[in-house]
């Protein structure tokens, strides 16, 4: 069953448009990351499908009905981010009786099993918590809610690389058990890669790529050999990325190599190496700069 569709979907602030034209199609039960540079419109795409910003332009609709500010749409979402807040005189317990209203799936034993593993104390007022506890218990709340869409904008923003283990494992698992969409956004593109099914990844508001994670990790090569060989070799194809090194350079390109081409590789001691998935993002939101920052000569 399809969750989301959109057509061209665009919100603009100003001359800004964050999303521009966005088609997009999530299909339920998938962990879906959402990825892209400082700016590119991932926020604005998790907040405009979780219902709370209203598009500029074109279509979108979250189980066939437009998000925004529709009550039955967002019984059905919860979005984490780290600006969630609550009441300052609630406690940690009232938060969690909240979650019961709120979520039709809420699983009140499992937040508190996940808060006593953190050693989050439900007595403990929310506003006293440090800034990762917030964090940590945002996460708690997003899990336990089994929400049918779970959204988490930079959920691991702050945390330390012990919980950010935990967190993966964690949602993985509860994730096997109940399976549900989710869509979360990250920079942190290497510790996730083995959660996610599919990648979204945007550039300037742009949809640039929707595949499975394996097509995105399979997309790109990098090769190292002696210039003589091996820039003719990329002369006609998609190069990502160049790096001069004197006689010799590294180019990475799109792998559609075939056994001819191994061959020549190989004949020529050209080194084939994977790309890797956070150089797959960068190399193809660079905006044509192939070759990276230079402006020290
Ligand atoms: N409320 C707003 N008013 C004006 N411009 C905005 C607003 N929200 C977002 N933008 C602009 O829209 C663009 C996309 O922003 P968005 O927060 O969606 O990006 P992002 O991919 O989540 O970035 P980051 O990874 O840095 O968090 C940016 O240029 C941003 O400045």
């Amino acid at each position: 069953m399809t969750v989301i569709t959109s057509h061209n979907l665009t919100k603009q602030y100003g001359d800004k448009k964050a999303l521009d034209q966005l088609t997009l199609t999530i299909n339920e039960n998938k962990i879906i990351g959402i990825i892209g540079r400082n700016g590119a419109g991932k926020t604005t795409l998790l907040k405009t499908c979780a219902g709370y910003i209203k598009p500029t332009s074109g279509e979108l609709h979250v189980w066939g009905q437009q998000p925004f500010d529709n009550l039955q749409v967002l019984s059905n979402v919860i979005f984490i981010d780290e600006e969630v807040t609550y009441d300052e005189t609630l406690k940690l317990k009232d938060i969690l009786a909240l979650g019961k209203i709120y979520y039709a799936r809420w699983d009140e034993a499992f937040a508190k099993k996940l808060l006593h593993y953190f050693d989050l104390n439900v007595k403990q007022k929310y506003d006293k918590l440090s800034r990762g506890m917030k964090t940590q218990f945002n996460i708690i709340m997003g899990l336990s809610s089994r929400s049918p869409l779970t959204i988490f904008d930079e959920p691991t923003l702050g945390l330390d690389a012990a919980f950010r283990k935990e967190f993966y494992h964690i949602l993985l698992n509860d994730y096997m058990k109940h399976p549900r969409t989710m869509m979360i956004s990250s920079h942190m593109l290497h510790e996730m890669e083995n959660l996610l099914e599919e990648i979204v990844l945007i550039h300037d508001g742009k949809l640039v790529m929707h595949d499975p994670i394996d097509v995105f990790q399979n997309y790109g090569v990098m090769l190292n050999g002696k210039n003589d060989q091996l820039l003719p070799f990329v002369e006609n194809r998609q190069v990502l990325h160049q790096q001069p090194l004197g006689l010799s350079s590294i180019v990475g390109i799109k792998n559609d190599l075939t056994e001819e081409d191994l061959h020549y590789l190989n004949e020529h001691h050209i080194d084939i190496s994977p790309m890797h998935s956070e150089d797959v993002c960068v190399y193809l939101t660079a905006n044509g700069k192939v070759g990276g920052f230079d402006g020290y000569q």
